[in-house]
């Protein structure tokens, strides 16, 4: 039978989901954060979803991308990128050249276009895996594992917001010393079975984070533990950290900011370094493998700019011997989907990947992912194997409608300020 997989709609949702008061290095999460939900339609009437970043830059880029797919066949992913090509990025857009404070690394209009890409690539995949009855793994050529791992992702945390801040409450409780992080990993490890644990550090001294991690050391023995402080250390305080974590650390994440740091402190420790701030781009892969600064390359689908991109990140790590991990900020069950169907076909996948999943207690599916022995099991149904909640979407999209513009914009420092009216961003190295 000839199916007709041209596209005929292209719907936007931008959204605000809860969001618990997380620190990092920057700030704090605001009460809610922007998602983008991308639906595409296509003649047979198959629909696929995506997600991506719903800040405004990205809404910008989303809208005539979406207006250019009309016509197009659902199939033509490589078009896609072409499409990109085509839309013009605001340069106040990418001026500062930082994104969320440095939290994603290097910002460029590749980059922004990218992350719209991504979106609109996993719902194009989606809506061909339903048309041809294939799950989104067939078609990026077959899983090689049947569930994927996942690591507990630990926070330093407030119980709640900040007080007179309207946000959703959750039973997480507040987690500021090495006793709260252990609590919460038990939590994690109890309610989805996690072994692995990462700690996002860059919040406190260093030496309150170190102690945390040998807390955890000693509550989990044997366990994978990484800390991740966002860069915020210059290279002799992260040498310092690696020497005495050294035992039990599986890698530490960003320990200073920019790949010549980066390679000073990978040539002075034995500690794995691993990285989601200074390779982020093909284009800066180069410098990083040459000069020995990273062993593990923290993949994040949405700004590598899809599924596809992501294999072809993890065939040049493998050609380096470089591993391959998946790095996650704030997203929902679409995007969990689309990184378990990825991570499901990446041959050399050695370590859990993150995901922020279990922090999210807002969704825009029928039925949440869950975890169990801390795996999501990769779904053969067609497509991403999961269903958008309609009513769900519009409540949140509702919400995004009716907020002022403050929240619309993800900007830590900012929620920071509201308890701490004297916060700047720090300076790096902070420590
Ligand atoms: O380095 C990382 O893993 C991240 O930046 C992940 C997230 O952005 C996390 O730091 C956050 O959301 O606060
Ligand atoms: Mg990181």
């Amino acid at each position: 039978m000839t199916r007709n997989l041209t596209i005929t709609d292209v719907r936007l949702t931008p959204i605000l989901v809860a969001d618990p008061p997380l620190l990092n290095t920057q700030g704090v999460h605001q009460p809610y954060t922007p998602r983008l939900i991308i639906e595409v339609v296509t003649a047979d009437g198959s629909t696929g979803i995506g997600e991506t970043y719903g800040d405004t830059k990205y809404l910008e880029l989303a809208r005539p991308f979406a207006a250019r797919l009309i016509g197009r066949q659902v199939s033509d992913l490589n078009g896609l990128f072409t499409v990109a090509d085509e839309i013009a990025v605001d340069a106040n857009r990418v001026s500062e050249a930082i994104d969320v404070g440095g939290l994603r690394g290097v910002q460029t209009a590749d980059k922004l276009r990218l992350s719209v890409v991504s979106g609109f690539e996993v719902a194009c995949l989606d809506a061909l895996g339903k048309a041809l009855g294939l799950p989104v793994h067939a078609l990026l050529g077959g899983k090689v594992r049947d569930a994927v791992e996942y690591s507990a992702y630990l926070f330093y945390r407030w119980a709640d917001h900040p007080e007179g801040v309207a946000g959703e409450r959750d039973d997480w409780g507040a987690a500021l010393d090495p006793a709260g992080i252990v609590e919460q990993a038990r939590k994690f490890k109890e309610r989805y079975g996690f072994t692995s644990f990462k700690l996002k550090g860059g919040v406190f001294p260093p030496d309150e984070e170190t102690a945390a991690v040998h807390a955890l050391a000693r509550a989990f023995p044997g366990h994978p533990l990484r800390l991740d402080p966002n860069g915020a250390w210059s290279v002799a305080t992260a040498l310092t950290v690696a020497e005495e974590l050294a035992d039990v650390l599986e890698y530490l994440e960003d320990p200073a900011l920019g790949t010549p740091a980066m390679a000073q402190v990978a040539a002075g420790t034995q500690v794995p370094l691993a990285t989601n701030m200074c390779v982020t781009t093909f284009a800066e892969i180069q410098e990083a493998f040459t000069t020995g600064a990273v062993q593990v390359v923290l993949s994040d689908h949405h700004y590598w700019g899809g599924l596809r991109n992501t294999q072809q990140l993890a065939a040049v790590c493998r050609t380096f011997g470089v591993g391959v991990s998946m790095h996650s900020n704030t997203h929902l069950g679409i995007s969990l989907a689309a990184m378990t169907q990825v991570a499901a076909t990446v041959p050399d996948l050695h370590h859990a990947c993150d995901s922020h999943y279990p922090w999210q207690p807002e969704d825009v599916l029928t039925e949440r992912l869950t975890f169990t022995g801390g795996k999501v099991v990769v779904s053969d149904a067609p497509g991403l194997g999961v269903e958008l909640d309609r009513d769900r979407l519009e409540f949140l999209h509702r919400r995004w409608a009716a907020d002022d513009g403050t929240l619309r914009e993800r900007d830590d420092a900012a929620a920071m300020r509201v308890a701490d009216p004297e916060w700047v961003t720090p300076t790096v190295p902070r420590w």
